[in-house]
């Protein structure tokens, strides 16, 4: 198994439940959409997958490993094999695209390699293919905050290519692109996964991109998996029953007209 895990909840400092019951596992390669609405819990259950965030409830098992239950030096080797684009990547603004991409590796190496590849980046070659992957590798040498929104979410994608994880983590990875590139970024997220059999685990507010991506999409609605299907078996019905607090989605023969694949819907409230 790549990940399991069994009646995970997690309640925030706050009194806030963000995930409640949750039980889901996968096997390496497969790639999974987490779709719903704000608030759902998508960004917390990515975290957990990532061992950023321990539960309050539940068991966690990530690449055979129990997080939680191991000591420093194997909980820091784990992280390593885990590579996540987040919504705000932590990436200074100041570092220059080469050096942000490689920084993916970090968790890899020794502290004199990881050292001397900040200071001259080594792998250059390495940098422009992951680059190249998201079509961005005209900007090697860029400062990251001399970049656009999109241009930025490219490297962070670009970063995550380069560290080859074998739990490839990503939370609203193509907000920030306009179509023709979202789809293109999936494409090299979906291909990397293929390529290593990492598992992928995206959350999307787009449905259009989930289902056309994700051959396995997760609903989680309130903290909770309201389905967990195949994309070919996520109907419009269940589309509504999932947003139905945001308004749900447009009468069912309309919806049927923008269904995958010619499709181009996004949920009600997230567009
Ligand atoms: N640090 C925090 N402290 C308290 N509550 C939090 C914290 N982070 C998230 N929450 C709450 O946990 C719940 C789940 O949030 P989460 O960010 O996982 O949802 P999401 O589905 O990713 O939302 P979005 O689509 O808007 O990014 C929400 O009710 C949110 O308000």
């Amino acid at each position: 198994m790549s990940f399991a895990l069994e009646g995970v909840g997690l309640v925030h400092p706050n009194g806030q439940r963000a995930l409640e019951g949750v039980t889901l596992a996968a096997r390496p390669g497969e790639r999974i959409a987490f779709i719903g609405p704000s608030g759902a819990g998508k960004t917390t259950l990515l975290r957990i997958l990532g061992a950023a965030l321990r539960p309050s409830a539940g068991h966690v098992t990530l690449l055979d490993e129990s997080p939680w239950q191991a000591d420093a030096r194997r909980l820091r080797a784990l992280r390593a094999r885990i590579g996540t684009v987040h919504q705000q990547p932590p990436i200074a603004p100041r570092l220059r695209a080469v050096t942000a991409v490689l920084s993916g590796r970090l968790g890899q190496w020794s502290t004199l390699h990881a050292l001397g590849s900040l200071l001259r980046p080594g792998d250059l070659q390495g940098a422009h293919a992951a680059l190249a992957q998201v079509g961005i590798e005209d900007r090697l040498f860029e400062r990251c905050d001399r970049l656009s929104g999109g241009q930025f979410q490219r490297v962070a994608v670009a970063r995550v290519l380069y560290q080859r994880p074998d739990l490839l983590l990503a939370d609203e990875p193509v907000s920030a692109l306009d179509p023709t590139l979202a789809d293109t970024t999936l494409r090299a997220l979906a291909a990397q996964s293929e390529a290593t059999g990492a598992t992928l685990c995206a959350s999307l507010h787009a449905v259009d991109l989930a289902l056309r991506w994700f051959p396995r999409v997760v609903g989680l609605q309130a903290g909770r998996v309201l389905f967990d299907l195949p994309a070919g078996e996520v109907t419009p019905e269940r589309l509504s029953a999932l947003y139905a607090a945001e308004g749900g989605l447009p009468a069912a023969d309309e919806t049927a007209s923008v269904m995958p694949p010619a499709t181009a819907f996004v949920p009600s409230g997230c567009r």
